[in-house]
Parts: structure tokens; sequence; C-alpha cells
């Protein structure tokens, strides 16, 4: 069987790059579940109908990680149907060999809840909004204010919401550099797979 870790939290916590890092390290494949979201939000028209046509042109999209497509991402993320829609192809790349990464806000609850290590990574709201801001050189201010409602928006909703799986190990990158995070990550990982 394949060896697979989910990753989960709120916005720019640091958990694509801690997913990142350690596909590479243990040489496993890597899913941003998220960019499954943004594209559905970007593709407009029918969000269900968007997700259900998905092609590998819509997750190359270069405006995918732009603060707006990360606010219509969760906009049609909280509709039961679009994520439906989604969750053959995420259960599909959890199966491939020798392991998956696959990162996003219900891995380890929902779509991969048998997963040996679930990791739930978090950070301050200002600190998360600083490294936003700084990524997307945007005002800070005006970051904290979307990662709130991000975040607000991803947790009360009834569908699969964001929230640490009852085993997942929380990591809170607020006082890590990215290199403490993942070798916090590594080391959690490894407790399990010796
Ligand atoms: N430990 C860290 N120290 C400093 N900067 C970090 C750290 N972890 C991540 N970053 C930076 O913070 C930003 C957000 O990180 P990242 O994209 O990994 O978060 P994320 O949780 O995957 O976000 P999203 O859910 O919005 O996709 C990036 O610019 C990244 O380089
Ligand atoms: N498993 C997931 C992954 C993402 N979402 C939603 O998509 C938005 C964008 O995700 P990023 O990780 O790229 O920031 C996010 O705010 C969620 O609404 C999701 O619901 N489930």
């Amino acid at each position: 069987m394949p060896f697979v870790i989910a990753i989960d939290g709120p916005a720019a916590s640091g958990k694509g790059t801690i997913a990142r890092a350690i596909s590479d390290h243990f040489g496993f494949h890597h899913l941003d579940t998220g960019l499954l979201y943004r594209a559905t939000g970007a593709k407009g028209g029918d969000p269900v109908e968007a997700a259900r046509s998905l092609t590998a042109e819509d997750l190359a999209r270069p405006d995918l990680r732009s603060a707006e497509a990360g606010q219509a991402a969760s906009r049609i993320a909280a509709i039961a149907d679009v994520r439906a829609a989604l969750v053959d192809f995420q259960h599909r790349f959890a199966l491939r060999e020798p392991g998956a990464v696959l990162d996003g806000r219900d891995i380890g609850t929902v779509i991969c809840p048998q997963a040996p290590v679930k990791l739930y990574v978090v950070a301050s709201d200002e600190v998360r909004a600083a490294r936003r801001a700084q990524e997307l050189n945007a005002d800070p201010a005006e970051m904290l204010v979307q990662l709130r409602e991000r975040d607000r928006r991803d947790s009360e909703r009834a569908a699969a919401p964001l929230r640490p799986a009852d085993d997942a190990v929380i990591i809170d990158t607020s006082n890590m550099d990215i290199d403490e995070a993942v070798a916090t990550a590594i080391a959690a990982v490894e407790r399990v797979r010796g």
C-alpha cells in the first residue's frame, strides 16, 4: 500500500511549503488540493459543472495564486456537490506509489482519514498575513482581513469544514523558519514510518 501523508490547516499557515519539501524528501508525489478549488472558482459558470470538467490546462492558469482566486475558491468550496466532484481524483492520487502527500482542508478528516500521518499546520493570524503579504506584494492589514474571512468560511461550512483530525499532529510554525518547520514535519513522519 502506498504511504499517505495528510496535511491540513488554515490559509497561509505553511502547509504547501511543508508538503512540497517532505514529498521531495521522501520521494513521494504531492497534490496541492487547494489548486482544484482555485481552478474551479476561476473557471466561472456553474461551479459543479466546472469542478466536473477540470482539465490540466485549468490547473495551469497563471492567476490561481492570487488573493481573489483564493476567495473565489473558498466560496465554491462550501458547495457539497463541488466537493463530491473532486473526491475521486484525490482518492486516485492518494494511491500513487510509493506514497503521496496531499495538502488542503479536509485531507485528514474526509479524503484520507486512514492516512498513517496527519499533520495540521497552524500559525498566528498576524504571522500568516505578513507571510502572504510578502509573497503577493500586498498590504498585510488587507491580507489579515482576507485570511480571517476565508478561515471563517472554511471552518463554518457544513461540508467538510476545516478542522484537525483527532489524531493529527499540530505544528505551529509561528516561530519557526521554513527549515525548522520542514524538519519538524519530517520528524513526525519518521516517528510513524521508522
Ligand atoms: N515557516 C515559515 N517561515 C517563513 N515563511 C514561511 C514559512 N512557511 C511558509 N512560509 C511562506 O508563507 C507563505 C505561505 O506559505 P504556503 O503557501 O506554504 O501556505 P499554505 O498553507 O499552503 O497556504 P494556502 O492554503 O493559502 O495555499 C509562502 O510565501 C511561504 O514561502
Ligand atoms: N482540501 C481543500 C483544499 C482547499 N479548499 C478550499 O480552497 C481554498 C483555497 O485553498 P488554498 O489551500 O489554495 O488556499 C480554501 O480556502 C478552501 O476554501 C478546500 O475546501 N478543501
